[in-house]
């Protein structure tokens, strides 16, 4: 019950009105249609089919066709009949077009309201989930939470049925019809354990359908590696056991929901014949008083067994709406932000520091800081690289610089103001960042720019891609800038989409660049021209680079170098590598004997 309250809550907040209304005009289609079942007794009895002695109350309702004469009496009332059921069925249609616009309007809304909460939540909310986790609520659960709409809606329509029809049943016999709402809510008593097996399925289909994403989602990404370690026939296995598991859980779903219904069914049929032998043994009734009861209930049992289905339905999709709803809450409370502000690229003039700065990861539930007392600064419109070796804090350095990161202790500091949620908007908004893994979308190469930079022109265009030497290779494409990637066969090479996303970053004219391996897959021919471009950036931005290749950064006015979390040296490049006991010194000379 108190799912339904939690559902009914959830629906009216977006619905508001409307749903009342829907239940409103429900109400008046019952009515319409009880009152078109109480003209069948006019109409057979003036049909003369059956001799129908009408008790006193029936005969008052139906007094005003003793007055028509018997010649036209039965056509005006079959014409009565006609319209009520025309009437019904308009307002019917009405009434499930309605009730499909709350449906898929409460799916899109809940859609929005969770994408929303997702892209907004702050970076460690993005360590700490699955990707495929994520996805899974985007796509499946909330389409679950939706069809458990269309449940709650055709729930609503049985319950408003069922009552006004037992209303009219209670008006021609009360006593009989106690006695079959005596039985009907022992049937509902009877069939509660239904409900609970039902919330239990319904965990266990969204667990098994969390895992089935995540699994074929990690498959499709490393399916190079799958195919070239021969590891298809484990992935074979695991996934034939696991279809198997949803597969089951299908079928365990359909024997509850047909036992409850057959259950139903059958003691409808018991309590029919119940119903005419006690109603003519026991309380006498009239042959009117009885077909009609009988008419009611032959058409209000299956609404009963429809409340018990819809009960069960939405006791499946109860843990997959509950589970969207946490999930919101959750990106909620991580939000990094506030959003509708005006916020205005900061500009960064004298430098960038970080001071006393000590970071975890909340994943790595470990003591070990990934950042440990960092105190460095980055002076503003110069070349900075970060060197050392795998997992010495590179990356999450840059995360903490773009505020993705925030530190467990210490400060960031934009000249000298303190990186805060008040400033991250802006301050993310005159960076261009460019990863190792080049992202882009599948659209044109120029509708790719245009997303950083909606106004750019094409002359704009085409001297970004030839600072980040991408013009020449995009002139032969088959469209030119207006080439769609990763369609009809067109796939760049992981060089290429590096060049064209560092096209993207420079055409925006951002304050601070960041470089994460950026230039990785590109040759030594591209990369030295590359360097030459970047030099020629330096007084106009400030340029953060991570190299592993230390060629790469022997430009650079800084090189902070890390190990284990620490800066372990700081300076100018050509200082740091003559030191040849330090750790640049070091790594030089590695790097050296690996390339001879
Ligand atoms: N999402 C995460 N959850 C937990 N620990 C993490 C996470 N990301 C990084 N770490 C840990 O933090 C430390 C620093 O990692 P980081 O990625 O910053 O290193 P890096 O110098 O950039 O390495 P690489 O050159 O291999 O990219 C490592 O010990 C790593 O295991």
């Amino acid at each position: 019950m108190s799912d339904l309250i939690y559902f009914l809550k959830q629906i009216h907040h977006y619905a508001g009105k409307v749903l009342y209304i829907n239940l409103f005009a429900m109400m008046f289609i019952s009515l319409l249609d009880g009152v078109g079942i109480l003209l069948l007794i006019p109409m057979i009895s003036m049909s003369g089919v059956v001799e129908i002695e009408a008790n006193e109350m029936l005969s008052n309702v139906f007094s005003f066709f003793n007055n028509i004469p018997s010649n036209i009496g039965l056509p005006v009332i079959l014409v009565i009949y006609v319209l009520i059921v025309v009437g019904q069925n308009v307002l019917q249609r009405s009434i499930t077009i309605r009730n499909t616009k709350i449906q898929h309007g409460f799916f899109r809304h809940i859609r929005i309201e969770t994408y929303e909460a997702l892209l907004h939540a702050n970076w460690n909310f993005f360590i700490k989930n699955r990707k495929s986790d994520l996805i899974n609520f985007l796509t499946a659960e909330i389409a679950r939470s939706s069809a458990g709409t269309h449940s709650f809606l055709q729930f609503m329509t049985s319950l408003v049925f069922t009552v006004i029809q037992i209303g009219i049943a209670l008006w021609l016999s009360s006593s009989i019809t106690m006695f079959v709402l005596l039985s009907g809510l022992v049937l509902i008593l009877f069939n509660r354990k239904f409900l609970k097996k039902s919330v239990e399925l319904g965990q266990k289909n969204y667990t098994m359908g969390r895992e089935y994403l995540a699994g074929i989602t990690d498959q499709i990404n490393g399916i190079k590696d799958i195919k070239s370690n021969s590891l298809e026939s484990s992935r074979m296995e695991w996934f034939r056991k696991i279809t198997k598991g949803m597969q089951d859980e299908q079928i365990e779903y359909t024997k509850l929901k047909t036992i409850s219904q057959m259950n139903y069914k059958i003691a409808s049929a018991v309590l029919i014949a119940l119903f005419i032998f006690i109603a003519l043994s026991a309380f006498h009734a009239q042959a009117s008083q009885l077909m009609l009861i009988i008419v009611i209930f032959s058409r209000l049992w299956p609404r009963v067994a429809g409340i018990q289905g819809s009960l069960e339905q939405i006791a499946t999709i109860l843990p997959a709406f509950k589970a969207v709803k946490n999930f919101q809450e959750e990106c909620k409370n991580s939000r990094e932000f506030q959003l509708g502000k005006d916020n205005k690229p900061i500009h960064i003039n004298r430098k960038i520091e970080l001071e006393d700065v000590f970071f975890r990861y909340e994943s790595s539930q470990s003591t070990v800081y990934a950042l440990n007392e960092i105190n460095i600064v980055i002076p503003a419109n110069k070349m900075t690289a970060f060197v050392g070796r795998s997992g010495a804090g590179k990356s999450t350095i840059i995360d903490m610089l773009m505020g993705l990161n925030q530190p467990e202790r210490g400060r960031v500091l934009l000249d000298g103001i303190p990186l805060s949620q008040k400033n991250i908007l802006s301050f993310r908004k005159s960076i261009s960042y460019v990863p190792q893994e080049p992202f882009l979308f599948n659209i044109s190469i120029k509708e790719n720019l245009e997303l950083v930079e909606p106004n750019a022109s094409e002359e704009q265009m085409w001297d970004a891609l030839e600072f980040s030497s991408a013009a020449e290779f995009v002139r032969e494409l088959p469209n030119g800038l207006d080439t769609v990637i990763g369609d009809r066969g067109i796939r760049l090479s992981g060089g290429e989409r590096q060049r064209i996303v560092l096209a993207r970053a420079i055409l925006r004219k951002p304050s601070m660049l960041v470089l994460d391996e950026a230039t990785s897959a590109l040759d030594t021919e591209n990369e030295a021209k590359i360097q030459q471009a970047l030099e020629k950036l330096k007084g106009k931005m400030t340029i953060v680079v991570i190299a592993h290749r230390l060629s790469t950064i022997r430009n650079a006015d800084q090189v902070v170098v890390l190990d284990k979390g620490s800066v372990i040296q700081n300076g100018e490049f050509g200082r740091l590598a003559k030191d040849k006991q330090g750790m640049l010194g070091h790594l030089l000379e590695s790097q050296m004997e690996a390339s001879l």
